[in-house]
């Protein structure tokens, strides 16, 4: 019996179809996705289609589950047509809408309204969070917000295109956990939407109808099926999840595991029994895909800090990768801190990125190399610590995503983070923990299935934490030194 995973990520959309008992591959496919923060959806199922074409159709698989970026508002008018073009997590213009949802919540004082939301939803409003785009909204574009029957995040509206869409009626729109955590307006302790503050973010009265907000599925429930003539005829459709807790589910992450995952965001997020309340809002209290939390902290820059500085040096990744190699531990003191695109986490969505420490001896393409490996490392070493804080267990890293293919980041990594790092075999992971939620959908049970060696593409290579611990503690004090020296 064949099942079928999707990943539609920030730049591309995958897919991988497995053998559900076993998980072998079985074929793949993928196609890109347009530049940019602002997308219509229209251009991810183009190309979810041209992905499923190249791995071969999905006439034959049995079950088909969608993973996908987080957070991404789609709006749909009350016949199901898309209302403007979706904003995507990384599209920071609700940056203001952030911290007035805040201020609002505590009646003038932040402190009191980052707890407030800390302990009524579980996360602390950043630019990110779809919340914060539905007061924008509300704010600059009151017709579309007026006209906005429903909200999905993109894994909810690929899903339920392949159920037929429009067709399929409003009711049919579904989600899981794990992507309802991100919304803003659903809180993963309580298993419940906050009406009040899907209300309060799009200024609607008491008593004005509210848009119709997804059913969040259980993890191995069903989404229903795929639309005779569709992309996937007759298949049952998985509740799907947000990549991250694909991923997790994909990688097999368990207790004592933190998943870094180098995609376009940086990502630290480990399952867990208990629910993060950070009102400092650095740890985000996501579900996970199987039932559980997954606490989690996101950055904006991640892989593209390495494709900008191997273009400002005019080289390609694996070159950049050897010159960081060849540079001394800590750059000689060159810093590249890499808000590139804003940051997240630190929540500075107006910042741009900075290097420090420039003298005679570090100005070579090596140092500067070096130097955007361990910023990238730094500002993901403070969001382990911050997981720990919270009381997250953390043993060793996992290291995933399309960054995790450079050697350098692999070797500097465990300096960094202080811990072992285990780089599962390149695969994708997003694609592969939406299959395993497929083949759970299929073959019933109550855990999802356990998939050995046979569905992993080759060897895992081990990256032992340091001996020393001193080189990667005056990394990342010389970052700390300067993090902050940015604007905001
Ligand atoms: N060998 C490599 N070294 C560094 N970065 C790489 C390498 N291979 C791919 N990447 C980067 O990985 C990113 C894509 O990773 P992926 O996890 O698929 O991102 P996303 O899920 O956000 O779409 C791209 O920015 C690409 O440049
Ligand atoms: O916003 C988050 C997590 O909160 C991001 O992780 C998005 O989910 C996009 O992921 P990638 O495309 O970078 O994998």
């Amino acid at each position: 019996m064949l099942v079928a995973g999707i990943d539609s990520s920030t730049q591309s959309c995958k897919v991988v179809v497995r053998d559900a008992e076993t998980g072998a591959l079985v074929r793949s496919g993928r196609a890109s996705h347009p530049d940019g923060t602002e997308v219509d959806p229209a251009a991810w199922w183009t190309a979810l289609q041209e992905a499923v074409e190249d791995a071969g159709g999905l006439a034959d698989v049995e079950a088909v589950a969608v993973g996908a970026q987080q957070h991404g508002m789609v709006c749909l008018d009350a016949d199901g047509q898309v209302v403007r073009p979706a904003l995507l997590w990384n599209d920071t213009r609700s940056a203001q809408a952030a911290q007035d949802l805040i201020l609002e919540l505590g009646d003038g004082d932040e402190e009191a309204g980052r707890r407030a939301w800390a302990e009524q939803v579980g996360v602390v409003p950043v630019p990110s969070f779809t919340v914060t785009k539905l007061r924008w909204l509300a704010d600059h574009e009151p017709e579309n917000a007026a006209r906005t029957a429903a909200v999905a995040l993109p894994h909810d509206w690929l899903t339920w295109m392949l159920a037929g869409g429009p067709e399929a009626g409003l009711e049919a729109l579904a989600t899981d956990r794990g992507d309802a955590s991100g919304t803003g307006y659903w809180n993963a302790s309580t298993g419940e939407y906050v009406p009040d503050v899907l209300r309060r973010a799009l200024r609607r009265d008491e008593g004005a109808d509210l848009p119709r907000l997804p059913r969040v599925l259980g993890p191995s429930e069903s989404a229903g099926r795929g639309a005779e003539g569709g992309l996937a005829p007759g298949a049952q459709l998985g509740a799907g999840t947000g990549d991250n807790a694909a991923a997790s589910l994909g990688v097999d992450a368990r207790p004592g595991d933190v998943v870094v995952s180098i995609g376009t965001s940086g990502v630290v997020s480990a399952p867990s029994d208990t629910p993060p309340v950070d009102p400092s809002g650095i740890v985000a209290g996501f579900a996970d895909a199987t039932g559980r939390q997954l606490p989690l902290v996101c950055t904006l820059n991640a892989a593209r800090v390495l494709t900008a500085t191997a273009s400002i040096l005019g080289v390609d990744v694996g070159r950049l990768s050897e010159l960081a190699l060849e540079a001394p531990s800590g750059s000689g003191g060159l810093v590249l801190v890499p808000y590139l695109e804003g940051e997240r986490t630190p929540d500075r969505p107006g910042a741009t990125g900075a290097v420090h420490g420039l003298t005679l001896a570090t100005s070579t393409p090596a140092h500067l190399a070096r130097a955007a490996v361990e910023g990238l490392l730094c500002g993901l070493a403070d969001g382990v610590d911050a997981l720990v804080a919270q009381g997250t267990r953390v043993d060793r890293a996992l290291l995933v995503g399309g960054g995790a293919k450079s050697e350098a980041l692999r070797q500097i990594a465990p300096v960094v983070l202080g811990r072992p790092v285990l780089v599962p075999p390149p695969a994708e992971y997003v694609a592969d923990g939406a299959a395993r939620q497929a083949a759970w959908l299929a073959l019933g049970g109550d855990e999802p299935p356990t998939w050995g060696e046979g569905a992993r593409d080759g060897e895992s290579v081990a990256y032992d934490a340091p001996e020393d611990p001193a080189p990667g503690r005056a990394v990342r004090e010389r970052y700390a030194q300067v993090r902050d020296l940015t604007d905001r």
